[in-house]
């Protein structure tokens, strides 16, 4: 596996990438990548480069749910931001959350620390290595093969509950106040999908505590995806087409970067603008499993930008491994039949981190029609 690194220059990081032993030096050493050499690693087939962004015209626009309204709104209040989320999920499966209640200060502190952690010299971020095959600590996950074409992006990702997926050296001595400020986040953050998942629910007729219920203790992770700014954003991806394994995802998108973050909808890739504190929050795979495809987990890329970088930190909550899962049965009736078989979340979870990011290919594990893949 080749794990790409970032390393400054001047005020940006740049790409650059560590050797493994399992790749050819030649093609994969990159010192720093100079404006207009984008190596042949990057360099996507004419399918995939990112030509097809369409601007969404509002009111076309992932919906904006005002979190307030539904807590402590009044009774119209509730009752149309409910609308919103439900037509959110079934439409869109991708909106933006403002007012979520979370201390903005929280949000410039993570960021914060993702930014001065992103910006150590190499060295420093080598010493919390993701290891072929797996998904926590510095480098670039998904990555399989020699031929597989690599994203124009430095990730860092830590699993942080339950605390047995912890893998505590990988939690980086600098900066310094970089776990504390980790695991603050994480709680909010972690109260928030609880809550939200209360109100999704609630859309679809059922017990606020039944997520809750069903999760058992639920995984959480965290992901830092840093973007250096791209000669050529036209030939490269920040990050392959994908849908995400958890239930929910929760998307900070960094202040003053680039408009990144696409979304594939109606077959044209659409950005996603930032809202000043919003997050961006997404169903994954499992939330389409559970609601029988009621709610669909939508493919989603990033793309690069010419001078600008740009920074997401990104939080999966998904049930306990041991869950078994497969659709709620009171989501499956003969006008919607059942499309998912029943299975263990530990091993779907394996499955998601030891498969390349290809579109929604992973939940084929989890369709009745399909075979399971070897
Ligand atoms: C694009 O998705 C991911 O990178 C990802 C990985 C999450 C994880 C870690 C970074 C550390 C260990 C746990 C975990 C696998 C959750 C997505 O997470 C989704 C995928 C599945 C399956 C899931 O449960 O969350
Ligand atoms: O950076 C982004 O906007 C997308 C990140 C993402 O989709 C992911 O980390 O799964
Ligand atoms: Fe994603």
């Amino acid at each position: 596996m080749t794990r790409v690194h970032a390393q400054k220059t001047t005020g940006h990081l740049t790409m650059q990438t560590a050797l493994s032993p399992s790749i050819n030096a030649e093609s994969c050493k990159l010192e720093a990548i100079r404006p207009a050499t984008i190596p042949e690693r990057f360099v996507r087939d004419m399918t995939e480069r990112p030509t097809l962004a369409t601007a969404l015209q509002p009111p076309d626009t992932v919906p904006i749910i005002d979190f307030s309204r539904l807590v402590k709104g009044n009774k119209d209040e509730y009752k149309s931001e409910m609308l919103q989320l439900t037509r959110a999920c079934e439409e869109w499966g991708f909106f933006q959350v403002i007012n979520h209640g979370i201390d903005l200060s929280l949000l410039e502190s993570i960021e914060k620390v993702a930014r001065d952690f992103f910006v150590l010299p190499l060295e420093e971020k080598q010493k919390y290595p993701m290891l072929p095959g797996t998904v926590q600590g510095y480098g670039q996950a998904f990555v399989f093969s020699e031929d597989q074409k690599l994203d124009w992006c430095n990730m860092f990702a830590l699993g942080l509950e339950p605390h047995f997926i912890r893998v505590p050296k990988l939690w980086p001595a600098k900066p310094l106040k970089f776990s504390e400020t980790v695991e603050v986040y994480s709680g909010e953050v972690r109260k928030l999908c609880q809550h939200l998942l209360e109100y999704i629910a609630m859309t679809l007729n059922l017990r606020t505590d039944f997520f809750e219920e069903m999760f058992g203790v639920a995984v959480q992770a965290i992901r830092m995806n840093y973007y250096p700014p791209c000669a050529r954003p036209d030939l490269v991806l920040g990050l392959s087409p994908h849908s995400d394994g958890s239930a929910l995802t929760v998307l900070q998108q960094g202040k003053g970067g680039s408009v990144g973050l696409q979304i594939l909808k109606d077959n044209k890739w659409m950005p996603i603008q930032p809202v000043p504190n919003a997050f961006v929050i997404n169903i994954g795979d499992t939330l389409e499993v559970l609601t029988n495809g009621k709610y669909k987990s939508v493919e989603h890329r990033a793309v690069t930008h010419k001078e600008k970088d740009r920074l997401s930190i990104v939080t999966f909550y998904a049930p306990s491994y041991e869950m078994e899962l497969g659709p709620i049965p009171e989501l499956v009736d003969e006008n919607n039949p059942c499309k998912y078989r029943t299975y263990n979340h530990g091993e779907y979870s394996k499955h998601y981190v030891t498969s390349k990011l290809q579109g929604k290919k992973t939940l084929e594990f989890a369709k009745v029609e399909s075979k399971k893949p070897t």
